[in-house]
């Protein structure tokens, strides 16, 4: 535990960025937050210092050397109250229990170029993953606008009349509107209300007419919402790309080991609003928005507004699970155990899916979580940073990874052998999530599942055969 007790230290000379506009170098820094988690933590390369500030208004300093601090994962449960009362906790929703999650901010360059710094970055990333579970990374000016501009019409879109949001739908992808109890976790409803983004595909387009599971029109209702939707898209797409390359350094394997899955990914947006806990339609369970559960892919970059939602668990040795093998919806939900991750100002949170957990061997673990409802409605965004519907993961056997971290079922032959196609895996996870929407009828009544073992859906760049 030395490195958590260790005095908080900044690289010599690390440029520590606020905004794009106002920049400082510093030496040495310090920060060490009381409580949970990132205790005393040393500073990171990436750092940021404005985030860190926000976080100071609230976070009293204490020297950690003095205090005696709790260590990761065996950390007490706070009371309640305490937790609710506390100036991060306060946005918790009612009737939970959990600690609060106090986390350093981590700034990502402009460009990843293999740069010292950028390995040690990668290295404090994977170690706070590890951890914690979740990284907060600091937004850029133009992130925040354009987080801005799509949270707009995202409360535009939702705010329209009920039979106009239920046109957008689509019947070969799983893009558009779900309506509140719409989608299932662990059989049973959840509160959210989405608008589901994927890959725009016209019904020209080759995979489209080749009925490819879930290639489809993205059935956007006007383009007030398409232009900012997909602005936001991309840069969370640049984000993630970079994102990818620290991981690799993060992990000590070669470039482009987990960046050769993402060529043309099957990235996906979920844009949410959660009624507040006394608005709801009474179709799930009193309080929740959506139940525990893992996402499927690499990772999910994610912004939330100020009301609050979010509980996460941290990554725990008696805690195994394998969603691409069994389920792992409904994991825990009621248990002792979680924590909550207050909005910060000016922050995307990151945490890990599925197919990390796979191809690293349980050395990073998918986070589990899950959604409370609040007092007053709330809206969040989820980008999932995802590998080509058409790729087949095998895991790493080199670097961090080279063996398994824990005897779980991702140690069976059989699937290493075989690797996962990433695009049955997503094609499952919504079949279960939407069991009665028309995506899902017109998918088993043309028999598409078939279409899943054809060698150019498991060949990435592969085109149709028409
Ligand atoms: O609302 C959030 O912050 C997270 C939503 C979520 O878990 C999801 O969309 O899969
Ligand atoms: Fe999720």
């Amino acid at each position: 535990m030395t490195s958590i007790m260790a005095r908080p230290v900044l690289p010599l000379g690390r440029r520590i960025m606020g905004s794009r506009s106002s920049r400082a170098m510093l030496n040495t820094a310090s920060y060490g937050p009381p409580g949970f988690g990132s205790a005393g933590m040393t500073i990171p390369p990436g750092f940021n210092a404005k985030a860190a500030q926000q976080l100071r208004a609230v976070v009293p300093r204490v020297n950690p050397e003095k205090t005696p601090q709790p260590q990761p994962h065996q950390q007490q449960q706070p009371p309640r109250d305490n937790a609710h009362n506390s100036a991060l906790g306060k946005t918790m929703p009612p009737g939970y229990k959990a600690q609060v999650a106090q986390l350093g901010v981590f700034e990502i360059p402009e460009q990843v170029t293999g740069s010292a710094g950028d390995k040690a970055l990668g290295k404090a990333l994977v170690k706070s993953w590890r951890q914690e579970g979740i990284i907060q990374i600091a937004m850029s000016d133009q992130h925040r606008r354009l987080m801005e501009s799509a949270m707009a019409a995202s409360r535009r879109f939702f705010a329209k009349p009920p039979a106009e949001k239920a046109a957008c739908v689509d019947s070969q992808s799983y893009a558009g509107y779900i309506a509140s109890g719409e989608e299932v976790t662990d059989g049973i409803a959840d509160y959210s209300e989405i608008f589901t983004i994927t890959k725009d595909l016209d019904l020209a387009e080759p995979r489209v007419r080749a009925r490819w599971p879930c290639h489809g029109p993205c059935p956007w209702p006007d383009v007030d919402m398409k232009t900012p939707m997909v602005a936001y898209n991309d840069v969370l797409g640049a984000e993630g790309e970079k994102l990818l390359r620290l991981v690799e350094y993060g992990l000590d394997v070669a470039p482009g080991e987990l960046t050769r899955y993402t060529r043309d990914g099957w990235h996906h947006t979920r844009v949410l609003r959660f009624p507040p806990r006394n608005g709801t339609n009474g179709r799930g369970k009193e309080g929740r928005g959506i139940g525990s559960h893992t996402d499927y892919g690499l990772f999910v970059i994610s912004a939330q507004d100020d009301v609050g939602g979010l509980f996460i668990r941290r990554p725990k040795d008696d805690e195994r699970f394998a969603n691409w093998e069994k389920s792992a919806a409904g994991l825990r939900e009621d248990d002792d155990g979680w924590v909550y991750v207050p909005p910060v100002d000016g922050v995307h949170t990151v945490i890990l899916g599925d197919m990390m957990q796979y191809l690293t061997r349980n050395y990073l673990i998918a986070t589990p979580h899950k959604v409370g409802l609040n007092t007053r409605e709330r809206f969040a965004f989820a980008y999932f940073h995802e590998p080509s519907f058409q790729a087949v993961l095998k895991p790493l056997d080199t670097g961090c990874c080279s063996v398994p971290t824990s005897e779980s079922s991702s140690s069976d032959k059989k699937v290493v052998d075989e690797g996962i196609h990433y695009g049955t895996h997503f094609t499952r996870m919504f079949m279960r999530n939407y069991p009665d929407r028309v995506t899902t009828k017109r998918l088993l009544a043309e028999d598409r599942l078939r279409l899943l073992e054809r060698p150019e859906l498991r060949t990435m760049g592969a085109v149709p055969a028409l």
